[in-house]
Formats: structure tokens, sequence, C-alpha cells
């Protein structure tokens, strides 16, 4: 189909997110320290491209009971969004190209007194070798194509984003011989966002909606995995 070429962008994508996840961030110091909650820590860049914010997001967390697997499956799985994304309308499968990608057309929730926006966005989850003794990661990486089939539409403005999400499963070997248990999980989660409203949206609008929705969604998809993995076999 004509999602070819951005294949070869998706594999890009998905090498620079992994390579960038857990590199320590000493080397940029620009980088603003929004919230700090337990393990999660959130970041940002004051960015802006033609007069519009499009501050990076940076966040990691350590999610308890999960695999990294798990939580990015329950991320990437189309069917079950609506289940923990509260500010979209519409989630729609637009294409599967394989597997592990498929094309995806979502509303956000019109937030004032900004314009609603939507985003078309190739998304891909896939296992990543890491090499180091900690095992592989999973990646998920949702990027904003044009696709013939989804023109822009005059009611919503069209994001471009650009997303990781990269973790690692850590796991404390229980006494030998017993089997591993959910208790002796964490998953180590680096959640990387590039997102371009598309249009203008006041600054203060941006980043007061930013700051408040990121942390959010974190909390409430990390507990989302945990309630839906809680009474299940382990997914490594
Ligand atoms: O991780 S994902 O791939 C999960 C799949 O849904 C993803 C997360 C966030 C967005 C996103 C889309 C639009 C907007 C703005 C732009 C102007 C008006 C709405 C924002 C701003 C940053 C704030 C925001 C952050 C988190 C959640 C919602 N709102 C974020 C898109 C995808």
């Amino acid at each position: 189909g004509g999602l070819v070429p951005y294949l070869a962008e998706l594999e890009r994508k998905v090498s620079e997110h992994h390579r960038l996840a857990f590199q320590s961030k000493d080397g940029e110091s620009d980088w603003q320290l929004l919230l700090e909650e337990g393990e999660m820590k959130v970041y940002r860049r004051e960015v802006e491209e033609d007069g519009i914010v499009v501050d990076p997001l940076k966040a990691q967390n350590v999610v308890k009971g999960v695999t990294a697997h798990e939580i990015c499956h329950y991320f990437w799985d189309v069917d079950i969004r609506m289940e923990w994304e509260t500010t979209v309308e519409i989630v729609k499968l637009v294409e599967k190209i394989s597997d592990d990608t498929v094309v995806v057309y979502q509303t956000h929730k019109r937030m004032w007194p900004t314009m609603q926006r939507d985003s078309l966005f190739v998304s891909s989850i896939r296992q990543v070798d890491t090499g180091d003794d900690e095992g592989p990661s999973w990646v998920v990486c949702n990027f904003s194509v044009d696709h013939p089939s989804l023109p822009v539409s005059n009611k919503c403005v069209r994001v471009k984003l650009n997303i990781g999400l990269v973790c690692q499963t850590l796991v404390t070997p229980p006494a030998d011989g017993q089997p591993i248990t959910r208790d002796d999980l964490s998953c180590k989660i680096a959640y990387a966002a590039y997102v371009n409203p598309g249009g203008w949206v006041p600054a203060s609008v941006l980043r007061t909606l930013a700051k408040r929705e990121y942390p959010r969604f974190l909390r409430k998809f990390s507990a989302y995995v945990q309630g839906k993995t809680k009474d299940k076999p382990i997914m490594f």
C-alpha cells in the first residue's frame, strides 16, 4: 500500500526511541522536571516552532507486577484503547499492515478554547534486543502519517505526533526453584512524546494541559494494566 515509505521511517523511529529511552538526560540539561511522584518522573523541554508550542515530553516510571510485553501490548491494542484513554473520542483502526503494525485514526476531545484535534498514525509493537543483561525491551512507536483514505477534515486540526514507549521487565529471582510470580516482577517504562498541535494553541493553555494530562495518562494507564493482568498468567 501507500505506506511502504513509512515502514523505513518506522524502523528508524523505533531504533531512535530505543536508543534514547534509558539514556541519562545529563547531556540535555534543559529538561525541566515537571513532576516527581514515587518512581514516576515527568520532564519537558520548552520548544516552539513557528510560534507553535511543540514541547517534547519524557517520562520514566516503574510499574509493579507487570511485564514490558504486557505494558506495550495494552498500550498498542486499539480494541481496548477506550478503556484507559480518557482524552480521545473516536479510535478507528484504518489499516492492518501486519500482526504488529497498524494505522490508527483518533479524534481527541476538544480542549477549550482550542479547536478539536485528530491524529492519524502508524502504531507498531515489537521486541528489541537491548544487549545488556536486563533482557530485551518491548517498544511501541506511534507516529503520524498521511493516508489517502483519511484526508484532513475541516472539523479537526490534524496533530503531528511521534510517541515512543520503551519498556524493560525487571525480575527479582524468587527463592531457587520457586516459579516467578507477579510479586517478583516490575516494568521499567520510558515514554517520550513529541506532539505538534498542528495549529496555534495559546502556550499557557497547551503547557497547562500537558502538565496535567501526561501524568494522568501515565497513572491511569499503569493502574489499568495492573488491574487487567493481576489474575492472568504472566505474558513475558
Ligand atoms: O501516547 S499516545 O500515542 C496514546 C494514544 O492516544 C498520545 C498521547 C497524547 C496525544 C495528544 C494529542 C493532542 C494533544 C493536544 C494538542 C492540542 C490540543 C490537544 C496532546 C496534548 C499534550 C496534551 C495531552 C497529553 C496527554 C493526553 C492528552 N492531551 C496530546 C496523542 C497521542
